[in-house]
């Protein structure tokens, strides 16, 4: 034994070592200027760095100002900027329906992954996150129907008594300087939680954040948006099961998504699901319209058998998908009104007049707010200049490759469109797309090509995986919002002249905050 380790041993002299390491470093170096000047991605343009390492890519998103670099990257380099070795950002519109439409070969990217939530002990994909066509098709399926338009109206009489909290508790408030960017987040979720599985968080009664999970998401948020830029360290991280649990057992106080998500659905979800398989003849009958009675109604009629694992997917996605980025959209509204007092002025006159003539309900309907063509437009520049999600929306080219505005890239090449990017294109949207302007978005009055304005609108995505909860989205920010502006006169009341934005996958806002006045309509 002690022979063989000698013998061993004695293959380790120092030189050999170096020898050793010498040849680790040629090989690395080989295939790091191998990838760099692949072809076709070497005629991208972008910063050098780039070229050899993701952590450029990971440095520009660390600071929370990705909305803005990419933006500014696009100015300086053109339609194309290589933001890491395999990383190409694109904002070439004639791409988007090659890359995003329906039957796209151009799968999402290993991104995604770290969206994937545990369950059981494994990590599962969600209709958002899942990369495979075939799994995305079988989650989708079963919930497709109550995602429809003609489904959402069933949805307002859970939204609604969200809606009385809200102006209730801004009444209460009224004179006083509210942090209107928090209590949209508040509403967002407890909407969310309501038409989801019947149960409000209770955040807007409690007026905090309940069991941390605001805390917890926006730490998940944060890693996700850094993470994914190199997503083989995931299974390393919060991807890895053992090293989670070590985790929470060193740090039981640092916040946790992983932790988050399991009380959510422990705590919460669970419950309802229980309470609605012990009665669920009442609770089909009285209040059914969430999507956990849908869901269960529709294993029943139908005979089928939806795990619980399954549900609790659904369920749990539509909390992590829908709350965030509605609160975001919200934010983005009623900012850019109270900032425009013109517009602030148009909209208050539109809702007032729809109120005089008896056309508004005490609770605004979905189908109310769609006769308010000003609004509409209101919700629309505002998700145009602020889109939700502040990333490019990742997919890999497909093998053998593809021409990308004019340059053809290796299969496996990773692309992207941003929404921010797109959005201030003034070849669609007009010379000053750097204004906040509805009127851009009345047809009539528009000098601007208004049908494709509409397809270049990327706040909800685009094509094969665009957003399948976007009409929910639309019907709870037309309901709230006139039945905010009938009641209050909403201005801003921060010292500091602007709100912040900080962009981890979500371009979340914060410094939201007004004075409400209460108007004689309240
Ligand atoms: C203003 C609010 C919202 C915005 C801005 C938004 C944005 C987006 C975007 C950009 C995507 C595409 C992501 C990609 O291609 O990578 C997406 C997908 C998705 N969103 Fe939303 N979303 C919103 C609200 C909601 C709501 C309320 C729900 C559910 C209740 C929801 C559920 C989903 C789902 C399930 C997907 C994946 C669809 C698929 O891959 O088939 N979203 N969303």
């Amino acid at each position: 034994m002690k022979a063989a380790q000698t013998t061993i041993f004695s293959h380790f002299q120092p030189l050999t070592l170096l020898l050793l390491f010498a040849a680790i470093l040629v090989v690395i170096i080989v295939n790091k200027l191998r990838a760099a000047y692949r072809q076709g991605i070497r005629e991208v343009p972008g910063s050098w760095i780039a070229k050899f390492t993701n952590l450029w890519r990971v440095s520009m998103v660390w600071s929370g100002n990705a909305h803005v670099r990419y933006c500014k990257l696009h100015e300086q380099y053109g339609s194309l900027v290589r933001l890491a070795p395999n990383f190409v950002s694109v904002s070439d519109t004639s791409i988007i329906s090659t890359v995003y439409g329906i039957n796209t070969k151009f799968l999402k990217s290993d991104f995604y992954i770290v969206f994937d939530t545990p369950r059981d002990g494994m990590n599962m994909a969600s209709m958002f996150s899942t990369r495979n066509p075939e799994h995305h098709k079988t989650l989708k399926r079963p919930v497709a129907q109550k995602f429809a338009m003609t489904s959402i109206r069933s949805l307002e009489p859970l939204v609604d008594p969200c809606s009385d909290i809200f102006t209730d508790a801004m009444q209460a408030s009224a004179g006083q300087i509210v942090d209107l960017g928090t209590w949209l987040q508040w509403y967002a979720f407890d909407v969310i939680g309501a038409i989801t599985f019947n149960r409000r968080f209770g955040f807007m009664e409690k007026q905090r954040d309940i069991e941390n999970i605001i805390e917890g998401l926006d730490f998940g948020l944060a890693y996700g948006g850094i993470i994914g830029q190199m997503p083989w360290l995931h299974p390393w991280l919060l991807g890895n099961l053992t090293l989670r649990k070590l985790r929470a057992w060193l740090l039981p106080n640092a916040p946790d998504p992983v932790r988050t998500a399991i009380n959510i659905e422990n705590q919460m979800v669970l419950e309802r699901i229980e309470e609605y398989d012990k009665s669920q003849v009442e609770y089909v009958e009285s209040q059914g319209q969430d999507f956990l009675a849908f869901l269960r109604q529709q294993a029943k009629n139908t005979s089928t058998n939806m795990s619980s694992r399954d549900l609790m997917n659904h369920l749990m996605h539509n909390i992590l998908a829908g709350s965030d980025t509605t609160a975001i959209a919200l934010r983005a509204v009623l900012y850019y009104i109270i900032r425009n007092p013109r517009v602030y002025k148009t909209l208050q006159e539109e809702i007032d007049n729809a109120n005089l003539a008896g056309k508004l309900s005490k609770n605004v309907t979905f189908a109310e707010s769609q006769e308010l063509p000003y609004l509409q437009c209101c919700l629309k520049e505002a998700m145009r200049f602020h889109p939700s999600v502040g990333y490019p929306l990742e997919r890999v080219v497909p093998m053998p490759g593809a021409d990308i505005g004019g340059v053809y890239l290796p299969g496996g090449t990773i692309i992207g469109v941003n929404a921010m990017v797109i959005h201030r294109d003034k070849s669609i949207f007009g010379a000053d797309a750097n204004e906040f302007r509805p009127e851009r978005w009345i047809a009539a009055d528009s000098k601007l090509d208004v049908p494709n304005m509409e397809r270049h609108l990327l706040t909800f995505g685009a094509g094969a995986r665009t957003c399948i909860g976007k009409n929910i989205s639309i019907m709870e920010m037309g309901k709230v919002i006139p039945q905010l502006l009938r009641q209050f006169t909403i201005t801003w009341a921060s010292e500091k002249p602007e709100w912040e934005v900080k962009t981890w996958w979500f371009a979340r806002q914060s410094g939201l905050l007004v004075k409400l006045e209460r108007r004689d309509n309240s």
